[in-house]
């Protein structure tokens, strides 16, 4: 019973809770008769609200109503947008050097050696979300058929991964497999058509290659190897984080000329860095790896104190069109040079500190590939939800997943021209990629928003939602005063407040290439040197 002006006073009174009228304290039916009185604090009816929406989206960890509230099995706690903006979901919508740095830091101090690859997807059930490809990688698969946002979420992996860790901690090398220009989504929108080549601006892109040059696609093949070769004399019997967790003496002091040897005691012979690329522009239109560090960096030191190591990531688009290549392909005499050296990768990488992430979009090309196979995050992009999709394409993504009648899609491979023929697929083989026939791009009643997907991590069969993250949107107009008015369910109070429409600047400049930029500035402050150019 609350007294009082502003109901300060109370009063419990024990009832035993039998039938009204019968005798009771004060008017209350049903009481026993012995009561505790106690003053409450009084609060403001503006201070409940705040209380009250401040308590409302939070949930039991663990209930037998999760699924009621959004557990792993349940809906998702609030409705996925149809569109986010990067920038938004990673907290840097006016990506600043300064902002940049502070992260940066933040990784210094918190993360376990060997510095962080944490990459925001974009916007999930419960905010952001990220995967973390040191600790539930090493590597991942992002499938989905043409048009349905690969290459967009690749150069926003690309992104949000050099937003996390420094340029000299995490280096990126970034494929396009077939060709930029290619494929459904090439037409429309900034960035369109350009693959990959959108993110090279990010300091921390080492290397960038076009697979339509047979001599510098070998050519890669062969530096790439390389580099393992290096880091696995380098690290010697240590694996990447032990190796960064030991104290290192010559750390930043004298550019790397000590090769650690001390350090490394019982390590194998201590190799040579790379050398930086050549400073030559491309030659050709068509052959486009380009030496960024070399144009970013003129004027830097030769070479790095060897105990820098970044973490590398290699970034594959069109992973399909390099394991099987078109006839009449320029770059398909040499594509097979190229996935041997990516596979290599998904063999050995973890213990290298060196990632994976492919994009395919015919996974009854890729099912069989290793890189495939040792993909621990896999991402299907589909607009549809589960349920609506096909049987035989709503598959749980992992491997370990329990399966479903899923085997009739892929059961063959289709032999394409110049391979030999391919064993007939395993049913669990067909069950390793995640997505769906062409067919299945065009959800009934309409065109599926691009960049819906799901994430399944290695313990998660039902996977994830969310809506990926777009980079190459133009940098939305300032916001105004004005008020939104958007209609809200009452389930839905406890939501964070509804994001207001973008609208974006019609020829501005990209969200990529403001953070690019931001990037570019807080790399030079923080005097973070990147890797020389692969080749
Ligand atoms: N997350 C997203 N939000 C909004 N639009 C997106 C998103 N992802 C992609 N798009 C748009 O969808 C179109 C297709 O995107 P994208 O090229 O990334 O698809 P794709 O799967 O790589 O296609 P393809 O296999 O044909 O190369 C582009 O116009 C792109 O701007």
């Amino acid at each position: 019973m609350l007294s009082g002006d502003v109901a300060t006073g109370l009063q419990i009174v024990h009832g035993d809770g039998v039938a009204p009228g019968t005798s009771g304290v004060n008017g209350i039916t049903g009481a026993t008769g012995a009561t505790t009185t106690v003053t409450v604090d009084a609060v403001s009816a503006a201070w409940a609200e705040r209380f009250a929406r401040a308590l409302a989206p939070l949930r039991p960890a663990t209930s037998a109503q999760d699924g009621a509230f959004g557990g792993s099995d349940g809906p998702p706690t609030v409705p996925l947008p149809d569109s986010a903006r990067l920038l938004d979901e990673l907290g840097l919508a006016r990506a600043t050097p300064a902002s940049l740095l502070a992260r940066w830091a933040a990784a210094a101090d918190e993360v376990p050696a060997g510095g962080r690859a944490l990459a925001v997807l974009g916007a999930g059930p419960r905010g952001p979300l990220t995967v973390d490809l040191a600790a539930e990688g090493p590597h991942a698969l992002i499938d989905g058929t043409a048009g349905t946002g690969k290459t967009e979420l690749l150069r926003s992996f690309a992104a949000s991964l050099a937003a996390a860790e420094r340029p000299d901690r995490l280096e990126l090398i970034l494929v396009d497999g077939a060709g930029a220009g290619s494929g459904a989504g090439a037409g429309a929108g900034a960035g369109a058509g350009e693959g990959l080549r959108v993110c090279t601006d990010l300091p921390h892109v080492s290397t960038h290659l076009v697979a339509t040059d047979p001599v510098r696609m070998r050519e890669f093949a062969q530096a790439l190897s390389s580099e393992l070769k290096r880091r696995a004399e380098l690290l010697g019997q240590q694996d990447f984080a032990t190796w960064h967790d030991r104290p290192h003496p010559d750390d930043g002091e004298n550019g790397g000329d000590n090769d650690g040897a001390a350090r490394t005691a019982g390590a194998a012979r201590v190799v040579a860095p790379r050398p930086p690329g050549d400073i030559d522009p491309p030659p050709s239109d068509t052959l486009r790896t380009l030496n960024l560090r070399a144009q970013r960096t003129a004027g830097a030191p030769a070479t790095r104190p060897r105990s820098l190591l970044p973490r590398l990531v290699v970034i594959v688009d069109d992973f399909d069109a390099l394991v099987a290549p078109a006839l009449g392909s320029p770059g398909r005499p040499a594509a097979g040079s190229v996935v041997r050296a990516l596979e290599a990768i998904a063999r050995d990488g973890a213990r290298l500190g060196v990632h994976l992430v492919v994009a395919s979009g015919r996974p009854d090309r890729t099912a069989d590939t290793v890189a495939v196979e040792r993909a621990a995050l896999r991402i299907a992009l589909d607009a549809r939800p589960l349920d609506a999709r096909p049987l035989n394409t709503a598959t749980p993504a992992h491997p370990t997943a329990p399966t479903q009648a899923t085997h009739a899609t892929h059961a063959t491979h289709p032999t394409h021209p110049g391979e030999p023929p391919r064993p007939h697929t395993s049913p669990a083989a067909s069950t390793r990629s995640v997505t769906t026939t062409p067919a299945a791009a065009a959800a009934p009643g309409g065109d599926p928003a691009p960049g819906r997907g799901r994430l399944f991590r290695a313990d998660d069969a039902a996977g994830t939602p969310f809506q990926a993250g777009r980079v190459t949107g133009r940098i939305p107009r300032t916001a105004t005063q004005r008020p939104t008015v958007v209609p809200l369910e009452w389930r839905r109070m406890g939501d964070p407040p509804a994001r207001r429409p973008l609208r974006e600047l019609g020829n501005g400049p990209t969200d990529l290439a403001l953070l690019a930029s931001a990037l570019q500035r807080a790399a030079q402050s923080a005097d973070a040197p990147t890797a020389p150019a692969l080749i």
